[in-house]
């Protein structure tokens, strides 16, 4: 099944990661009270930046359980792990350590000071995966970059036709630093929601472009791919809404 995507627009970028954050914490009480320990996939970015920030201040409610809760990131940065570069940095020092997610729920993708290659890390995620969310995950977040890139999945790039394996590596990412671990398509859409996390101008075309599909191809707008099986939302800011 895949839905249409639904759109919420928000006044700006503080509005939209409140809304996200809330949305989140219900999604996860839900899931848990079903008996599930969801898995999350986080994005990196300054948009993600603001969610993981509510998440913090919203999280200590006590609606959810975080040692019930999976953490696992749609692309990484491929770099030292104490690098301010990392997305797992960026998280953890935002709301993973403050809510205390235990360390074997929080599937970080290996740095540079663990393995040799991006290639290698790619392959360790991979069985990460298979291991330990066999069965796909509840919420996938992603943000989108005014090429209209998700992940480290950029237009034009040999990642956006991987069919068989669900991790690889990238290298030259337009956005640096160039040495980057993503998710591919085939494993982005083992979830039951796909959030896009949208802020700003700068991503008005990438945001209309993604949502008129037949307009554009998936190697010109990658975030016109993700679905969730369930549910698509795109969560933006007026700006980035400007062009719908
Ligand atoms: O690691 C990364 O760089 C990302 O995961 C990337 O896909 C990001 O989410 C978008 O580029 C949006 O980032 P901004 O919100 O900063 O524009």
């Amino acid at each position: 099944m895949t839905t249409e995507p639904l759109i919420e627009v928000h006044d700006d970028a503080a509005a939209l990661a409140t809304a996200v954050a809330g949305e989140l914490l219900a999604r996860l009480a839900d899931s848990q009270s079903a008996g599930r320990v969801p898995a999350v996939v986080l994005t990196g970015g300054s948009i993600a930046d603001a969610v993981h920030a509510e998440v913090a201040r919203l999280g200590t409610s006590g609606e959810v359980d975080w040692t019930r809760v999976a953490l696992w990131w749609g692309d990484e940065r491929f770099v030292a792990a104490g690098s301010d570069d990392r997305n797992a940095g960026q998280a953890r020092a935002a709301f993973i350590d403050a809510l205390g997610v235990p360390t074997e729920h929080v599937h970080e993708v290996a740095s540079s000071d663990d393995v040799d290659s991006a290639e290698e890390a790619a392959e360790r995620y991979a069985a990460a995966l298979a291991e330990h969310a066999p069965e796909g995950f509840e919420v996938v977040m992603l943000g989108v970059g005014p090429d209209g890139h998700v992940a480290s999945l950029f237009p034009g790039f040999d990642q956006l036709d991987e069919q068989g394996r669900a991790v690889v590596a990238v290298h030259d990412s337009p956005k640096p630093p160039p040495d980057r671990v993503t998710l591919t398509f085939p494993a982005l859409a083992q979830t039951r929601s796909t959030w896009f996390l949208v802020s700003g101008e700068a991503k008005a075309d990438a945001v209309a472009r993604a949502l008129s599909p037949t307009s554009t191809t998936p190697a010109e707008t990658p975030a016109s791919v993700p679905r969730g099986r369930v549910e698509t939302t795109w969560f933006l800011d007026r700006p980035a809404a400007s062009r719908l």
